[in-house]
Parts: C-alpha cells; sequence; structure tokens
C-alpha cells in the first residue's frame, strides 16, 4: 500500500530534515507510530498525503508515485484516496458538524454528493455519538466531539488510506475505545490500510505493527 524509498525532506526554514531510507505499509493493515515530539510524525503523514513533498525519494502509495504527481493530480488522489484524520482537527468554523463532515465533497468535482452519502455521513455521526449535534458549529461543540467531526468526515469516502494523527488524543477513555473500534472496523469493512501516530501506549497493542519514529530523525540538515 505505501513504500517509501530514500525519503529525504528539509522544511524550508531549515533545522529539521527526515530521512527514511525504507518503510513499506502492507494493504490492509493497522500500523501505530510512536516516537518523541517533534521527530517528524506528523511530517511523515503530510508526505504520504502528499501535503508537502520530498526533496528526494520516492513514495508510492497504491502503486502510485504520488511525489511525482503535480499538485493538482495529487490533490485529487488525496481527495478521492485518503481520509485524514488532522492532529488540529481542520474544522470549518461557520460550518455546522453536518456540513463539516460533508466537507470533502463541497470543494471538489472528485466526489459526487448523493443522499447516500448523506446518509452515510448520518450513520457515522450516529456511531460516534454525535448524531442529536449535526446541527452545531465547532465553538459549540467539546474538543472531543470535534475530534468526532473530524474522524466521520475523514471515512465518510470509504478512502483505500486512512491517516490518523493522534485521533484519539483528546477523548475519555469510552470514547477511545469506540472510535478505534470505529477506525478498525471501516478498515478491516473496505480492506482499507490505517496508519495512526498516537502518543497512547496502551493502544499498542491493538495494532498489526508500531513504527518507533526515533529512529528516522536526523538533525543539522
Ligand atoms: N512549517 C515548518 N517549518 C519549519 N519547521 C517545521 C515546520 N513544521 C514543523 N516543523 C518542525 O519539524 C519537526 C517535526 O515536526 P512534526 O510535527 O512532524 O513532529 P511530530 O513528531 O509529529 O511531533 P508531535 O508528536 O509533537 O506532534 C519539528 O522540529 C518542528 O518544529
Amino acid at each position: 500500500m505505501i513504500e517509501i524509498s530514500g525519503l529525504a525532506f528539509a522544511h524550508p526554514g531549515g533545522g529539521f530534515r527526515l530521512d527514511v531510507p525504507e518503510l513499506a505499509i502492507a494493504p490492509g493493515s493497522r500500523t501505530a507510530i510512536v516516537g518523541p515530539s517533534g521527530t517528524g510524525k506528523t511530517t511523515l503523514l503530510n508526505l504520504v498525503s502528499g501535503i508537502l513533498t520530498p526533496q528526494a525519494g520516492r513514495i508510492s502509495v497504491e502503486g502510485e508515485n504520488i511525489a511525482a504527481l503535480s499538485d493538482a493530480d495529487r490533490r485529487a488522489f488525496r481527495i478521492r484516496r485518503i481520509g485524514f484524520v488532522f492532529q488540529s482537527f481542520a474544522l470549518v468554523e461557520y460550518l455546522s458538524a453536518f456540513e463539516n463532515i460533508l466537507y470533502p465533497y463541497r470543494i471538489t468535482g472528485h466526489l459526487k454528493l448523493t443522499a447516500e452519502v448523506r446518509e452515510r455521513a448520518r450513520m457515522l455521526a450516529e456511531r460516534t455519538g454525535l448524531g442529536d449535534k449535526l446541527g452545531r458549529k465547532p465553538a459549540a461543540l467539546s474538543q472531543g466531539e470535534q475530534q468526532r467531526v473530524a474522524i466521520c468526515r475523514a471515512l465518510l469516502a470509504s478512502p483505500a488510506l486512512v491517516l490518523a494523527d493522534e485521533a484519539t488524543g483528546n477523548l475519555d477513555p469510552e470514547n477511545k475505545a469506540r472510535i478505534l473500534d470505529l477506525l478498525f472496523e471501516q478498515v478491516a469493512a473496505e480492506g482499507a490500510t490505517l496508519l495512526a501516530v498516537t502518543h497512547d501506549h496502551e493502544l499498542l497493542p491493538r495494532f498489526d505493527h508500531v513504527i518507533d519514529f526515533a529512529a528516522y530523525r536526523s538533525t543539522g540538515g
């Protein structure tokens, strides 16, 4: 599903450099990424999703070298094939929870908003306990509720690859288990692949693989 080779990335401002010589993530697998703060875990998810592009190397997702695609093609690929739960949620403040879940369908011609999609959005919201809060704007939702809106949005288009950056970080134990169940069920039902950054070591036994990210850091680049 994901094959990385010779990846080198540095932020334009300098100071931080990420080198990943080889990394392979099997289709349908559930992989957790752990590692100290600032080691580049979010940077890797941004590279895999094509939000960032590397200075060198190959990042193949479903056989497509996304590092070599044009900006427009990379964006289209991301919208169609990847669901991303951002650490900061990235919700649109003037839209309701329901409209936020549907947002990817609003901003692109690559996805078609149908009655079935709306129904699926409602189903995901029900399953994450948001059913009675769909009319609220993000400011009127708790952090954990905003997190759940972000998760519903990421899963709505049945992505082949789900990237989750601290997806359970703001949740209480009950909701944490519920969200993880949903993420795992989703990837199992769709045959999707899950790559999740987490600081929550209690959750690690639920994953097939754990990557410790400290190994990929190099400084001074
Ligand atoms: N836009 C940017 N410009 C320059 N440096 C950046 C930028 N964004 C992040 N960095 C730096 O890159 C490094 C890696 O950041 P990243 O967010 O990938 O770490 P992380 O492992 O996900 O951390 P955390 O666990 O705290 O979320 C950090 O040192 C950070 O300060």
